[in-house]
Formats: C-alpha cells, sequence, structure tokens
C-alpha cells in the first residue's frame, strides 16, 4: 500500500530545513548504497556521522513521532534516521533498486518493511526526480509538495528520474513496524480512519459511542493478535 502523508513540516520547519541544508557538506551518495544499488545511485547526501545530519534527522523524527496520521499508517516500531539527499540537474537520479531488507545501526539491525521520501523541494522548482515505485497495481510516479511524504513497502523495486531542472531535495528513511504485514497493516490503517470518522460523528450522536467503543476494542485486538513488539 502507498500512502501519501500530506504537510508533514510546517512551512517554518522546512524553510529552517532548507536553510541548514544549503550550508551542508554533501559527499557522494553511492558511500552507504550495497553493491547493487551503488550502480544505480547518483546524487549526494550527508554522511549520517555529520552532526547536521542528526541535529536535522532527529527535527524530522520528532515530528514524525507525533503525527498521528504516520503512526496509524506505519504503527514505527523504530525508524532509522532520515538520510538528506540532493538531486542536481543533468547528473543525478537513482535507477530501479530494492532497499536493502536489513539496516545495520547503533550496533543492532532494523527490518525495513516501510520505505518513505520526505519532499523537501518544491515540485514547481525542478523538472523530473519523480520518484517511481512498482505498485501491486503497476508503476507509479510521485512527486509531492514540499513538507508532505510517501509512505511504501521496502518490498517495492524503486528508483527515482534523472532531474533535468532545478535540485531535488529530500529525506529518505526505513521504518521497522509492529505490524510486519503489509496487507494486515493496511487493514488496520483503514479500520483506524473509519473508527476516527465515526468517532467525529459520534461527538454530535450519543447513539453512536458504543459503536465506537466496540470498534476501538477490535482494533486493539487486531493489534495484539499481529503485532510483534
Ligand atoms: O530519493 C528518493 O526519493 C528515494 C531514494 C532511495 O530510494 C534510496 O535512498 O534508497
Ligand atoms: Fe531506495
Amino acid at each position: 500500500m502507498l500512502i501519501e502523508i500530506p504537510a508533514v513540516l510546517e512551512p517554518e520547519t522546512l524553510r529552517h530545513l532548507r536553510a541548514r541544508l544549503a550550508e551542508a557538506a554533501w559527499g557522494d551518495g553511492t558511500a552507504t548504497a550495497g553493491h547493487q544499488s551503488a550502480k544505480a545511485k547518483h546524487n549526494l547526501q550527508i554522511d549520517a556521522r555529520d552532526p547536521l545530519a542528526k541535529e536535522l534527522g532527529e527535527t524530522v523524527l520528532g515530528i514524525l513521532g507525533r503525527h498521528p496520521l504516520f503512526l496509524s499508517a506505519a504503527l514505527p516500531q523504530r525508524v532509522f534516521p532520515p538520510l538528506f539527499a540532493r538531486y542536481r540537474a543533468g547528473t543525478d537520479w537513482f535507477g530501479d533498486h530494492v532497499d536493502n531488507a536489513i539496516r545495520y545501526w547503533q550496533g543492532g539491525t532494523l527490518r525495513t518493511d516501510l520505505s518513505s521520501t520526505l519532499f523537501l523541494s518544491d515540485p514547481e522548482s525542478y523538472d523530473g526526480g519523480e520518484l517511481t515505485i512498482q505498485d501491486s497495481f503497476g508503476p507509479r510516479s510521485v512527486k509531492l509538495p514540499a513538507g508532505s511524504l510517501v509512505l511504501y513497502p521496502s518490498s517495492s523495486l524503486h528508483g527515482v528520474t534523472p532531474v533535468s531542472r532545478g535540485e531535488r531535495l529530500a529525506a529518505v528513511f526505513w521504518t521497522q513496524s509492529l505490524v510486519r504485514d503489509d496487507g494486515q497493516r493496511r487493514i488496520l490503517f483503514e479500520l483506524d480512519q473509519e473508527i476516527q470518522a465515526l468517532q467525529r460523528d459520534a461527538a454530535s450522536q450519543d447513539a453512536l459511542a458504543p459503536r465506537v467503543l466496540a470498534l476501538t476494542n477490535i482494533y486493539h485486538n487486531l493489534v495484539r493478535r499481529w503485532a510483534t513488539p
């Protein structure tokens, strides 16, 4: 399931991130690529050990950790710190590739269940740079407003088309979910969204309150059954 989450970043946070990224020390993106994706990857990124990457990564993780739609859709157990990427016009793109199933980090491991791109450049400011994802319904091309993010199963082949004008800035990160199976996670997300809609209706119709309670109970019982914390 591919989920778009609009306006994750406030305009002011976006301005702050972009201003800090303009001063960053950008290095070759292949530094962290696996054997197969190194051949496909043509972009720049900030070294994960760079204090700036850590600081901005924490800002993004803090926002995600409080974002109801991200929490509902990803059911995150752990989120790998964002990698800041830059694609320049005329040279940069990322051919179709797979993300490694396991990422090593802080002496531990993270299983990549979900991949995400948080778009940081205004779509009007660059040409190309579409994120193409092989969804179960066929290829999807994603180019979102700055500050919005897309969440997709890490099992999908994906890439970024060449940038032909301007530059594309993005924060890319991976999530290990409490619910590993994409189909189960999708059922929980849809159920949770419906319960929340019903809860809004229940505010003006008392008779709905027991229904909301019963469905909320079902939601949590499914989480108990499917989550592996
Ligand atoms: O820049 C993007 O949107 C995706 C990057 C990507 O696929 C990766 O770093 O593995
Ligand atoms: Fe990738």
